[in-house]
């Protein structure tokens, strides 16, 4: 792999502290993201500091419930957390009278996963939740829900393995984040309603970052743009006949494509095209019927 130039004075700038989740399932994916903006770390698995080695970063190692407090704190500068988490952390310190402002920089789109109600599969999905006990480890988004429904119900504190509380006995219902809602399924239970979704996102603590610290942020978030842009985009080619070449541009989900003539014919000409979105089975199809061929739909790794 083609090693990136390093970072311009690196080694002089003030470093800028992101607080990641050191094991879980944002942490692949929070590392990946960042190699992808060419930020790779020597990670070894007890060290809970990581130094960047081009770059003037450093990563903090910790449990996500703990990243939202370290943003809102000024401890990190940055964090990459679920909505989920940094919703529950905002309400709680909210009530304790904390710090409780973080600014948010980009959506990852990675960890979607939803906060649901869920109750016994054989039971009505309809029945009135008042009056009954409800499982969570996010007590402060429920209360927060129950109070804009108006619904009278006891939120009961399970910090893992929600699931399990009704058959239990701990509880009537519950309310946990589900992805596939094999865990729900798996443990008798249906789901009744979503209380909130959640993502990945990339935060920051409040207040200005020091100059030096700003602009790598800048140029962090540069890449990330160009890393989200180009995993959202494909390379589109395609050889068209010249004749119904204004047929065939006006199917391509681009704005400019760029028409090349080819060595062999002067019968057809090759189109290349760089698209926001996928292009489609049923349109490829249609391109054949115009008398295309050579349809190649390419991922694209890098843009600026
Ligand atoms: N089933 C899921 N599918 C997709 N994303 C999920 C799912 N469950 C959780 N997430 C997202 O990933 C985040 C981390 O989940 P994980 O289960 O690793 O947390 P954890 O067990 O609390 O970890 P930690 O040890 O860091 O406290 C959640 O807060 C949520 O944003
Ligand atoms: O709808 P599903 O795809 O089944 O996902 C939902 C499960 O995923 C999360 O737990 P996780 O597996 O991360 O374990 P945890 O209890 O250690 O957080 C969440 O707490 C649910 O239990
Ligand atoms: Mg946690």
């Amino acid at each position: 792999m083609t090693q990136l130039p390093p970072f311009p004075d690196s080694g002089r700038l003030p470093r800028l502290k992101i607080a990641m989740q050191k094991s879980g399932r944002l942490s692949d994916d929070t590392l990946k993201l960042l190699r992808a903006c060419g930020v790779r770390f020597n990670l070894h698995e007890a060290r809970l500091m990581a130094h960047a080695e081009d770059w003037p970063l450093d990563l903090l190692r910790v449990r996500d419930d703990d990243i939202p407090g370290l943003v809102m704190d000024g401890a990190a500068d940055l964090g990459v957390v679920g909505e989920n988490v940094l919703e529950e952390a905002r309400l709680e310190r909210e009530v304790a009278g904390s710090p409780a402002e973080y600014r948010l920089l980009r959506p990852l789109d990675f960890g979607h996963c939803r906060l649901s109600i869920a109750g016994r599969a054989e039971e009505d999905r309809a029945a009135p939740l008042d009056g009954k006990r409800i499982a969570t480890s996010y007590p402060y988004l429920l209360r927060s829900w129950l109070k804009r429904e108006g619904i009278q119900a006891t939120p009961v504190m399970l910090t893992g393995s929600v699931e399990v509380a009704p058959r239990a006995g701990l509880a009537d219902a519950i309310c946990d984040l589900v992805s596939t809602g094999g865990t729900l399924e798996a443990n008798g239970l249906r789901e009744r309603e979503v209380i909130f979704r959640s993502q990945a996102q990339l935060i920051a603590r409040p207040g200005a970052l020091d100059a030096g610290q700003q602009a790598t942020l800048e140029r962090l978030l540069r890449r990330l743009d160009g890393v989200q842009q180009a995993r959202e985009s494909k390379y589109i080619m395609l050889h068209a006949p010249v004749g119904r070449l204004e047929e065939v541009t006006a199917l391509l989900p681009a704005a400019h494509p760029t028409v090349l003539r080819l060595g062999h014919t002067d019968a057809e000409v090759a189109v290349h095209a760089v698209s926001t979105e996928n292009l489609f089975w049923e349109t490829m199809e249609d391109l054949r019927e115009l008398g295309c061929s050579n349809i190649l739909v390419l991922p694209i790794e890098k843009m600026l």
